[in-house]
Parts: structure tokens; sequence; C-alpha cells
């Protein structure tokens, strides 16, 4: 099946995210204004899932003058965020402006790039330090990185976070550039998770980067290369 065909993987259209995305990806964008964005994509997406994933429900309101129903979010006091060090860093600080209150997860995750990608397009994956609260099955768990390349890292983490926990209420997976082959290999092995994306790219280089992409994300936000 080609991603095209497939329900479980989702984008992110807002207009902002778009702009701010073509920002960061341009080569010219520095090392601040490149972590910026990455913020601010991360704050957008975090307000689309809201809108998109989370209900409201009807509340009374007295405002100054009277008494009115109002409207609440239901479940943001569930949520759960995932960290995947070291390039969603400055991507979960924007989701957290619009979960200030959720439960985060840090886990150090990064591909052996040095073994290079294995016949199966997938790079062994070194895990460093992995720190995960309780998930319970009312939350709604955001496991968050800006690069879903092959995949590889995605799977590993998402290994570690719903090892011997209950299923969530939502699983979303959270990229802001993605590539087929890793959405593929992600959506395939956990059929339960929703895959948001805020561009869906071409390809994969020889070197398993994302074309067009915008180049080695945690490189460019914490100037190192
Ligand atoms: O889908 P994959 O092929 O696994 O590639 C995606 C991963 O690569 C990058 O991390 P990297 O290993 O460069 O670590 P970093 O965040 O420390 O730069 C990125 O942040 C993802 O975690
Ligand atoms: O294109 C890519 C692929 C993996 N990691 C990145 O930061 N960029
Ligand atoms: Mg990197």
């Amino acid at each position: 099946m080609t991603i095209e065909d497939r329900d479980d993987v989702q984008l992110i259209t807002h207009a902002l995210a778009r702009d701010t995305l073509s920002k960061i990806r341009d080569t010219g964008t520095a090392q601040v204004p490149f972590r910026k964005g990455l913020v601010k994509l991360g704050r957008i997406c975090g307000y689309e899932i809201i809108d998109g994933a989370l209900e409201t429900e009807y509340v009374p309101v007295t405002t100054p003058l009277t008494e009115m129903t109002g409207e609440r979010i239901k479940g943001i006091e569930n949520v759960v965020i995932i960290n995947v060090l070291r390039a969603a860093t400055p991507f979960v600080e924007g989701l957290l402006k619009a979960f200030p209150k959720a439960r985060q997860g840090v886990i150090s995750a990064g591909r052996d790039e040095e073994s290079g990608m294995d016949d199966a397009g997938a790079f062994p994956i070194s895990v460093d330090y992995v720190k995960l609260p309780t998930i319970t099955p009312e939350d709604t768990v955001i496991v968050a990185d800006p690069m879903l390349a092959t995949g590889s890292t995605m799977c590993t983490v998402l290994e570690a976070v719903l090892n011997d926990q209950p299923e969530p209420a939502n699983l979303f997976v959270l990229s802001a550039v993605s590539a087929p082959d890793g959405l593929l290999r992600v959506g395939d092995a956990f059929p339960e998770a929703t895959l948001l994306t805020v561009s869906l790219d071409d390809r994969l280089d020889e070197n398993g980067y994302i074309v067009p992409g915008l180049g080695d994300a945690g490189d460019r936000a914490f100037g190192t290369d």
C-alpha cells in the first residue's frame, strides 16, 4: 500500500506551519532562527492536534455580566509528550505551549550513521537514556521528532514507550518532515499510531537523509556539524 492510500497518515496543513517549515528548510537560515522555527512549528502542531483530535465539552461560565455556556477542551490534562533527543527538544518546547501540563518522557535515540543503512533501509539505533512516565488508557501520547526519515529511530522509541504499558486513548507520532519509507515502516509496525506530519517529502538519499528535507535537524538546531 502506498502512503497516499493510508488513513493513518495525516498532514498538518496550517498555513503558518507550512510557512515556518519553508523558512527553516532554507540553507541560509542560521542556528538561532532555525531553533526558533522548530519551537514555533511545535506550537502550531500542538494547536492543530488539539483542534483535530481532542473534543470540547460545555461548561457553565460566569462572566462579569451574566451566566453563559462556554467550552473547555476534554482530556488536555491527560497528555504525555515524548522528547526524542536531541532534535526534538525545541520542537517539544513549542508543543508544551499548547500542552503546558503534559507529562514528559525523554529518550535519547540516535542513528548509527557509520554503520549505514541495512538492506531493508533501516539504521541501527543506539539508545542511551530512557526516562518515561507511566501511561494510562485515558492518555493522549505524542511522540515528537521533527525528522522521520527511515523510521528506524521512531520504531525503537515506540517500542520503549509502549513496552508494558496500557494502550493510550490516542497515540500520535508527530514529525515536521517525513519520508515515505519511514512512514511506511512506522505505520506497519505500529498500526495503532496516527502519523502526523507537516510535510511528506519525496524520498531518502543514499545516506538516509530526507530530500528535499532540511538537512540534519539536530546539527542545525544545536550548532554542531
Ligand atoms: O527516521 P530515522 O532514519 O531514524 O532518522 C530520524 C532521526 O534522525 C535524527 O536524529 P539523529 O540520529 O541525527 O540525532 P540528533 O537528533 O542528536 O541529531 C532525527 O532527529 C531523528 O531522531
Ligand atoms: O534528513 C534527515 C534525516 C535524519 N535526520 C535529520 O536530521 N535529517
Ligand atoms: Mg542529527
